[in-house]
């Protein structure tokens, strides 16, 4: 078993956040999906705070989050103190959050991007390090 991912969408995010659970779970990802679990309208807040808690509290390695914009969920994450969620568009952009800036969570847009650059960008993210260095230094200046 690879390591725990958390997820989580509201309702502009939860096809994608359907269809990377279930790529995660092939790909041998132990995934806790905090919902949302169906199309129904929903508040963004109610599902980014429990994935951000999960990783910050260590019961998970990473997060994934889906909204329309992706602005949303990446917003609230960040309000947790340890917390990096990148809003992530191409998967170029997955690959500078982690190596950048020790991102935690991945924040996706389905309203704005193909579920292929999804898909890419969620592999991306988890399998990219951290290039510490001078950016170790720019990410310790960002919790204040
Ligand atoms: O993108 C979002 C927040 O940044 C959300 O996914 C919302 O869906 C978005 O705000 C639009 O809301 P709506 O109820 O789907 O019109």
């Amino acid at each position: 078993m690879k390591s725990k991912i958390a997820i989580g969408a509201d309702h502009a995010g939860f096809a994608y956040k359907e269809e990377i659970k279930v790529w995660l779970e092939n790909k041998g990802y132990d995934v806790e999906d905090f919902g949302t679990y169906s199309e129904a309208s929903a508040d963004y807040a109610d599902f980014a705070h429990p994935v951000a808690l999960a990783v910050e509290e260590g019961r998970a390695e990473r997060g994934v989050l889906v909204c329309g914009s992706g602005q949303g969920v990446s917003i609230t994450a960040n309000k947790h103190q340890g917390i990096r969620a990148a809003l992530v568009w191409a998967p170029e952009l997955a690959a500078l959050s982690r190596q950048h800036n020790n991102a935690n969570i991945i924040c996706l847009p389905e309203r704005f991007i193909s579920a292929e650059t999804a898909l890419q960008s969620v592999d991306i993210f988890l399998n990219t390090e951290f290039e510490g260095g001078r950016h170790e230094r720019r990410v310790a200046k960002i919790s204040c």
